[in-house]
């Protein structure tokens, strides 16, 4: 499956500035796209808005050509957010966050499944400990796990790497490329640096550039 996710003109204001004007972006099959720049200048909202969680913006969103108000539910269903706080429940074991994630998705899945992918991420030995007695990288991994369990093709990710160690960014820069490389893409904001590749593009907010003017 093809798909593009595009947003044309868009525009926010928030506290009498524009955080950004006038910007358009697209994201299609096996691209990743990453959204830069310094904190406040709006990475979080233009994510939020992209994955449909904001209506008080000015532009177009269209997926797949279709304006986006029209293919809402298909939009969804081929969308997986992550946001900037890792939406781990505390009180839950690795294995069963990932069953409840399942459970929000639609999914039941099955527990050989859900060892994989706590496998993948490197948790291992971890998967019948509460998260509260994790660590904040160890729980962010129980986050990123829903990458290798929930099949969709648009990965919208807030911060993805907060709390993660240098060689798990590394081998998570992996799977995003591979996700890219089978067809997928990533939409992204990281304070990380991305290694420079043929399927990353990047785009840069500036903070307060524009005020309002009211
Ligand atoms: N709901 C809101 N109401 C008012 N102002 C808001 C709201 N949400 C965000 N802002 C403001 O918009 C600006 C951009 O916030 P945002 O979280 O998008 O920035 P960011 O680039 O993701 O920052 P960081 O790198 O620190 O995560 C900030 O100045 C913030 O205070």
């Amino acid at each position: 499956m093809t798909f593009r996710l595009e947003a044309r003109h868009l525009a926010c204001e928030r506290d009498d500035r524009w955080l950004f004007a006038d910007l358009d972006i697209e994201v299609g099959s096996g691209e990743i796209v990453c959204i830069e720049g310094p904190n406040g200048s709006g990475k979080t909202t233009l994510l939020k808005i992209l994955s449909g969680q904001l209506a008080d913006y000015r532009g177009e969103l269209y997926w797949c050509g279709s304006p986006m108000r029209q293919v809402r539910g298909d939009f969804l269903a081929n969308l997986l957010y992550m946001g900037h706080a890792p939406g781990v429940k505390a009180a839950l074991t690795p294995l069963e966050n990932l069953a409840w994630y399942q459970a929000l998705a639609g999914e039941t899945g099955n527990e050989n499944a859900r060892m994989k992918a706590l496998a993948a991420v490197g948790l291992m030995g971890f998967e019948d400990i509460p998260a509260a007695q994790l660590s904040a990288g160890q729980q962010r991994r129980i986050a990123l796990a829903r990458l290798e369990l929930i099949e969709r093709p648009l990965w919208i990710l807030d911060e993805p790497f907060t709390a993660i160690d240098r060689d798990g960014v590394a081998e998570f820069e992996q799977r995003l490329l591979a996700h890219a490389r089978r067809g997928g893409s990533v939409l992204l904001t990281t304070h990380h640096d991305l290694t420079p590749l043929g399927e990353l593009r990047r785009i840069r907010l500036g903070r307060g550039a524009v005020h309002a003017g009211h």
